[in-house]
């Protein structure tokens, strides 16, 4: 097992590239400590696979270092790295029985075969692939070959790391949740570090304590599904987390806060200060459905909106308003009722209100 750290690590695909948008990831720094359960998250293109692939080795990054446990490793060999990394589709030899499979990365290391049937015996059980250890692979259903795939990159106790290339892809929905269960229950029983990259961010929370946000090549935001949820670094965090995700709106500085439309929001003191500060025009506030709040009567501090839908989801409602310009979502209890054309009157907590420029989160102590 290995603390992973990216040292001024950037990629690009292209051999002579001219700007930010040759690059499949852009500048970064950062560290996957020791024995952590993490996730990779973000939409396709976004740098994912390019990310895992030279942590393992298969890519030479173009620029920076990959240092395991502060040991620079950017001219070893994915073998020599010691990382097993599962992929979206199975990697199995299909003429070897399940047994074969799962021991094939063991006795490529000499370990003593008796060493071997236990470890292999260890890993089909916790992968409840116990009585297929004597048959085919090909034989296999594609949740079973994915498994044994699983347990491929498992059955080694001397890796850096395991890296799970969407893994869950090929797998029965109704299974997906089960093996995520099961992937949580053996990083906690074999304290390995593991990085799975997804675009689900359910699957994501469901497996890792923390996880990294990519977008456009950079990680926009590193931190606990608690965190992003509550305090998304990043608009695309934002957006992307949560569902549906936050409501986000263009303002204009005002005096004493921003404004949209005809619509005045006034802000807490501290951002007033870092809008006056900051040069940029680029200004947006945030807030989750989750948080804003919607009252019967106005006050001082309401907004008047439009109620445009209701969406009854069962054990919530997504109300969707017309405030000035802008259509926002806000979630209310399943008793929720309004009129579609009726007025309702929002605040917005001012500490879940975000404040974000050139889509960054500003934070208080800046
Ligand atoms: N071998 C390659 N040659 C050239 N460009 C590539 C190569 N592999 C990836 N790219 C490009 O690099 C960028 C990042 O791709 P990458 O596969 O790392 O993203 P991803 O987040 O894993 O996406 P997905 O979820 O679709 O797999 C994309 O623009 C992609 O087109």
């Amino acid at each position: 097992m290995a603390e992973i750290q990216l040292k001024s690590l950037a990629h690009s695909y292209v051999s002579a590239p001219t700007g930010p948008d040759d690059y499949a990831i852009r500048q970064l720094d950062h560290v996957w400590h020791k024995g952590g359960a993490y996730a990779l998250l973000g939409p396709s293109g976004c740098g994912k696979s390019t990310m895992l692939n030279i942590i393992s080795g298969l890519v030479q990054p173009s620029e920076g270092d990959v240092l395991f446990d502060g040991k620079r490793v950017n001219e070893l060999s994915p073998r020599d790295r010691n990382i097993a990394q599962v992929f979206q589709f199975p990697v199995i030899y299909d003429s070897m029985t399940v047994f074969d499979n799962l021991a094939f990365p063991l006795k490529n290391n000499k370990i003593p075969a008796s060493k071997i049937k236990a470890r292999v015996h260890e890993i089909a059980e916790v992968l409840e692939i116990e009585d297929k250890l004597y048959k085919k692979a090909k034989n296999l259903t594609a949740d079973e070959k994915q498994k044994v795939s699983m347990g491929r990159g498992l059955v080694r106790e001397d890796v850096s790391a395991i890296l799970f290339d969407e893994p869950l892809t090929v797998i029965d929905p109704q299974l997906k949740w089960k093996l995520r269960r099961k992937l949580k229950q053996i990083h906690e029983q074999f304290d390995i570090t593991m990085v799975y990259v997804t675009h689900d961010q359910l699957e994501a929370s469901t497996f890792a304590d923390k996880i990294a946000v990519m977008y456009g090549g950079q990680i926009v935001q590193f931190g606990t599904p608690t965190e992003l949820f509550e305090r998304p670094n990043h608009t695309f965090v934002g957006f992307f987390i949560g569902s549906p995700g936050m409501n986000l709106i263009e303002v204009q500085r005002c005096p004493r806060g921003v404004c949209f439309g005809s619509i005045v929001v006034p802000l807490d003191s501290w951002k007033v200060e870092a809008l006056q500060r900051l040069k940029s025009g680029n200004i947006k506030i945030g807030i989750r459905p989750e948080f804003v709040e919607i009252s019967a009567q106005p006050s001082d501090e309401t907004f008047e909106a439009e109620v445009r839908d209701v969406e009854d989801l069962g054990t919530y409602k997504i109300v969707t308003v017309q405030l000035g310009p802008e259509i926002l979502k806000v979630r209310q209890n399943e008793d929720f009722s309004a009129d579609i054309g009726s007025r309702v009157h929002l605040s917005f907590p001012s500490q879940w209100l975000m404040l974000y420029v050139d889509e960054f989160l500003i934070k208080e102590q800046e």
